[in-house]
Order: structure tokens, then sequence, then C-alpha cells
């Protein structure tokens, strides 16, 4: 019998008989507003902070929240299997964790940190380019736990090339390059307090890491630092890069290749044509285009152009086990969540994390049971009506 992840509802009302509670809430659009208070204002303006307004990100929580589940009732659900296989992979449930940049920035463990959660978990663990720790000793945190790699695409091909070769060879097996960030979007609460993520916390360690990378500097990183950022920073990311450059990549990794960053229905049939395996229906989390089109929204288009040729995978606004409900009835084969495990990560690293995974899947396991599910693969469209008037 698979998992029933729904089991830490009791679990914690049987650790209740000895006086213990959640140290972390279990409504998880909560943990926003606790990690404010916990961190300085230019680490909290980081990570919720999102593009122009924030109108985006407030758009994608809205687009997830209209959508409401319309439940059945006597279906026997009394054994339920959360999992999917997503690229040849079994995951044990339709969740991951999305690559964040920088975590050392949210809790001294950072990157080593949410990845033992996620291999505590079982569920994969998304490494960013950006982390400040090394590919490798990520890895070695992880065990032989599902990990896979988000590169961002380096101006310089020896770079790209030396970021593949080395996760390659620390057992990340699905890559995901992302589309949406050839350059940082207008970010007002990072602009305000001219906080840049990557000069603190190490934000460049993995590029500092890295032997084409160094071999691009005149001089040590630690004999000029500032040099070394510098060329960081032109070398991030490269706004030249059109559709027929995607063959690089693909001849430099032998595994699947996931697209981030997909939102219009022209650009996954592109990914059909350019040989990848997925995409991410995401906006980033509202922080880079502001005024795009919530995620949830684009979703339906993308899962009707592709989604018999490609796996289509969501992020953008996930908060709930409802909301992951939500995006497999509107098409996706598995979410990835951002924000809310980088605020368990802030509030009480690795079992912060742990946290926030439980109960998103202990919340999906209930709300497919209760809405008459046994497995994902029997939601869709029709479990979903709209609520122009939700709140
Ligand atoms: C602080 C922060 C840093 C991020 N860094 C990266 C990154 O390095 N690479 C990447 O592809 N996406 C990055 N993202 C975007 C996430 O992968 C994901 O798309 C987004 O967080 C999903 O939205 P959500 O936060 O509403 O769940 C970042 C997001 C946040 C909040
Ligand atoms: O902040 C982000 O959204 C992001 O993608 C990023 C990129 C580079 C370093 C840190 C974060």
């Amino acid at each position: 019998m698979a998992k029933h992840w729904a089991d830490f509802q009791y679990e914690i009302y049987l650790n209740g008989m000895t006086g213990a509670v959640p140290r972390l809430p279990t409504d998880l659009t909560r943990l926003e507003e606790l990690t404010e208070r916990r961190l300085g204002p230019g680490p909290v303006g980081y990570v919720t902070g999102s593009a122009g307004d924030g109108s985006t990100a407030r758009a994608n929580r809205a687009a997830l929240r209209r959508r409401r589940i319309v439940p059945r009732m006597l279906r026997d659900v009394h054994e339920r299997d959360l999992s999917v296989e997503v690229l040849g992979r079994g995951l044990p449930a339709p969740l991951a964790l999305a690559p964040v940049g920088v975590l050392s920035i949210m809790h001294p463990d950072a990157e080593r940190a949410a990845a033992r959660a996620a291999a505590a978990q079982g569920v994969p663990y998304v490494l960013s380019s950006a982390s400040s720790t090394p590919i490798e000793q990520v890895a070695e945190a992880m065990g032989d736990a599902e990990r896979w790699f988000q590169l961002y695409w380096a101006k310089d091909r020896e770079v790209t090339r030396s970021f593949l070769t080395r996760a390659k060879a620390a057992g990340f097996s699905v890559l995901v390059v992302t589309l949406d960030t050839p350059l940082l979007a207008w970010r007002p609460r990072d602009l305000d307090q001219a906080y840049l993520p990557f000069l603190h916390g190490v934000g460049t360690a993995n590029y500092f890491s890295d032997p084409a990378f160094r071999s691009g500097l005149a001089k040590p990183v630690h004999e000029d630092p500032n040099a070394a950022v510098m060329h960081f920073v032109g070398m991030f990311a490269d706004p030249a890069k059109t559709w027929p450059d995607l063959t690089f990549v693909r001849e430099n990794w032998d595994g699947p290749i996931v697209l981030k960053g997909v939102l219009h229905p022209d650009d996954a049939r592109q990914a059909v044509d350019a040989g990848m395996d997925g995409v991410v229906v995401s906006n980033h989390g509202g922080r880079q285009v502001a005024g795009s089109v919530a995620a949830a929204d684009a979703l339906p288009g993308v899962v009707a152009a592709v989604g018999d040729r490609l796996t289509v995978l969501f992020d953008s606004g996930v908060r709930t086990g409802d909301d992951v409900f939500k995006a497999l009835a509107l098409g996706a084969r598995a979410v990835l969540v951002g924000r809310p495990y980088v605020y368990g990560l802030a509030l009480d690293g690795q079992a912060g994390v742990e946290h926030v995974i439980r109960c998103l899947l202990a919340e999906l396991d209930l709300t497919l049971a209760l809405s008459g599910h046994a497995t994902p693969a029997t939601v869709g469209p029709a479990d979903l009506m709209e609520d122009m008037a939700a709140e």
C-alpha cells in the first residue's frame, strides 16, 4: 500500500498528547508574514518581492483561488496513491522543490538543508545554478536521492559546458533550463534597498568554484573579489540567445531537459521542435515580467498545445494542497513550489522545509480523497469551476 501523506494529520494530533504542537503553522500561507518578522529588510525584499508593483505575483494567487473544486462523493478513496511518473522517474507525489538561488541569505545551512529535506521526503530537489553551495557539496548532502539541476545559461560556452559536466558527474539527472531570466527584472523591493542578492551570502559560490569560470579571471577570487563579482554579472545570463542555441544544450546533456518559464503555447510547440522533454509553465513567481499573465491562466493553453508531446510542469503561486490539486486539474503532471519552502528554511532550517513538504502533501492527499480521487491520474478540468467573485 502506498504511503498516505494524510497520516501527518494524526501524527500531529498524537504528538499533541504530550503537549507538543507543530513549530510552524500548518496553514502555509501564514509563513510569509512570519518570515518577514524574522529576516532583515534586504533578505525579506529578496524572497517575498517580485517584479514591478507585485501585481503578477498577486495574479498568480488569484488565478488559483478563482478556480474552485467541485468534490465528488461515494467514490472509494480508502487506499490512495499520490505517486506519479515524471520524465521517466517515479516520484512519490506530484511535487518538487523549485530552484531558488543564494539560499545562504535565508539560513546558514542553505542549499544543503533544502536538499536534505527533499531527500528525506523523497521529492526531487532542483538545485539553482546560482547556489551558495557548490554543486558537488549539495550532491554529497543528498545521498542517492533524486536531484535535478537548473541551468542559468552563461554567456561563456565553456562555463555552461563545465556546469553541465559537473552536474552530470554529481548525479543530477534532469536538466531544467530557465528561459525567463536573460536579465534580472525591475524589482523595486531590491532596488529601493540597493540589495543585489548575488553580492550577499556568497551568492556566487557555485560560479566561483567552477574551473572554467575561474580561468576567465585575471586574479584569483580572494585577491580581487569585486572583479570576480563583475565577471559573474557579465557571465550570468545571455539576452542574445535564440531557439537554435538549444542545440548546444541538447548535445551536452543526455538526460531529460525541461524549459522553465514557458507561458505561450507557441513557445511550448517550439520546445517540442527543439527536442525538449518538458516545460515548466511559470512566470518565475511573478519576479520577471511585471503585468504578465498569471501562470495558472497560461497552463490550459500550453497543455492543449503540447500536453501529449511534452511533460508539462507548473509553478508560481502554489501555497496549499488544494492549489496543487487545481494545477493537476488544469493539466500539469506535477508542480514546483518556491517561496513556501524558502520560508520554511528561513524559519526552521531543514525541519522547516520538511514541514512545508509534509503539510502540502498531507493537504493534497486529503483534498484528493475528499473530492473523490484516489490518485492524481483521475483529476481533470471537470473537477473545477470558475468563481470570478472568489476572494
Ligand atoms: C528568492 C527566489 C530566488 C529564485 N531563484 C531562482 C533561480 O535561481 N533559478 C530559477 O530558475 N528560478 C528561481 N526562482 C523562481 C522559482 O524557481 C519559482 O519559479 C518561483 O519561486 C515559483 O513561484 P512561487 O514562489 O510562487 O512558488 C527564484 C524564486 C525566488 C522566490
Ligand atoms: O531572484 C531570482 O528570481 C533569481 O532567479 C535569481 C537569479 C540569480 C541569483 C539569485 C536569484
